[in-house]
């Protein structure tokens, strides 16, 4: 039996919006995503925003009823028997809720203790273990305003694991903290997993799946595109070459000339400062230095670096692929829906 097990989860929000003249919307944010996860297994969700991660997160950790669909958690229905389920899964998510500034680390771990019943005579000896492993000892005294994100980040964590749950759920821990504090977060996270915690992560930090996940599922637009280790993953664009080229000042029109060259496969804009990385992915061997450099015209180009493709490619590669697939059902879709305007008219 996997820790986590869901089939066909759908999940479609519906809301009113105006005021004299409400009307109901309604955006399928996930639509039948099935996925297993390992016992001790490291799970990465991968995707663009609004893919769909959290609401899939939250359907699995009881937070939202699913549309339709089951899921299990260490054998629990996520519906029927969320109370066992809840018992046994912590749920951490990046960001500033969920923690008291004005309380010290020492008294939050208190207070959620209590919250989750942990037993009084064991409080003291799991909270120092918890501080420990996230690398907050000596520091449990200090009030929590005065954390920086990484350290709030580990704390949070130690929150999630008080209760010593089987399977931990991370919705984007290392948004927003810095690279040392991140590398710091990954090395718990592992530690974690080495201890048999069961873990389900999202992230937008591919280096940071690549490194931790045993396996990566990427969701775009409600809908699993690709799952495997991240080597599969990375396989999926072996047969490509990467062309780096800094440039400052490249607009849209430039990314799609180069969209538009024959043997590019994908194509990716990077901000960095005032400078830009736009990232090609050709077939192997179609050699683009010279006919991207003529795309960009008299755009200023910096270093121009050719490279091995990595995850962040193939994470590019699939997410394009879905978006393309979309536009192409949509491009077929729209000749009969305006066949049937016109009818009506
Ligand atoms: N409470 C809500 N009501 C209506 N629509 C929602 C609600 N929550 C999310 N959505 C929509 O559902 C879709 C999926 O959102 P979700 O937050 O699950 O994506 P995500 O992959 O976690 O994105 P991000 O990486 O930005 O956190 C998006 O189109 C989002 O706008």
């Amino acid at each position: 039996m996997p820790a986590i097990e869901a089939v066909d989860l759908c999940r479609t929000y519906s809301s009113r919006t105006g005021w004299l003249s409400p009307r109901r919307s309604h955006v399928d944010a996930v639509r039948g995503v099935s996925l297993d996860v390992g016992h001790g297994e490291l799970f990465g969700l991968l995707g663009p925003n609004g893919a769909g991660k959290t609401t899939t997160i939250k359907m699995l950790n009881t937070l939202l009823l699913p549309t339709s669909g089951t899921a299990r958690v260490l054998g629990y229905d996520v519906a029927r028997d969320p109370v066992a389920v809840r018992r046994r899964i912590g749920y951490i998510f990046g960001g500033d809720r969920g923690l008291y500034d004005r309380l010290s680390a020492m008294d939050n771990l208190r207070y959620f203790a209590e919250i989750y019943h942990v037993d009084p005579r064991e409080q003291r000896g799991r909270i120092a273990e918890l501080l420990e492993l996230v690398g907050l000892s000596g520091r449990e005294k200090e009030r929590v305003e005065g954390f920086s994100r990484g350290m709030r980040q580990r704390l949070h964590i130690a929150r999630g694991l008080l209760h010593r749950p089987d399977v931990l759920f991370l919705d984007e821990p290392s948004i927003g903290v810095d690279p040392v504090a991140a590398r710091d977060l990954r090395h718990t996270i592992r530690t974690l997993k080495e201890r048999g915690t069961t873990v389900l992560l999202t992230t937008h930090y591919m280096a940071e799946a690549d490194e931790l996940c045993d396996r990566i599922a990427v969701i775009a637009a409600g809908t699993i595109q690709a799952l495997g280790t991240p080597a599969e993953l990375k396989a999926r664009v072996t047969d490509r070459d990467i062309l780096e080229v800094e440039v400052y000042g490249a607009g849209e029109e430039h990314v799609t000339r180069i969209r538009r060259l024959s043997g590019v496969e994908a194509v990716q804009v990077e901000e960095r400062g005032t400078a830009q990385t736009v990232v090609v992915q050709s077939r192997r061997g179609t050699d683009q230095h010279s006919a991207v450099l003529t795309a960009l015209g008299s755009v200023r180009v910096g270093r121009v670096t050719h490279r091995e493709p990595s995850l962040e490619d193939a994470y590019v590669a699939i997410v394009e692929g879905a978006t393309d697939s979309a536009r192409a059902t949509e491009t077929h879709l729209m000749p009969s829906s305006r066949s049937a305007a016109g009818q009506g008219n």
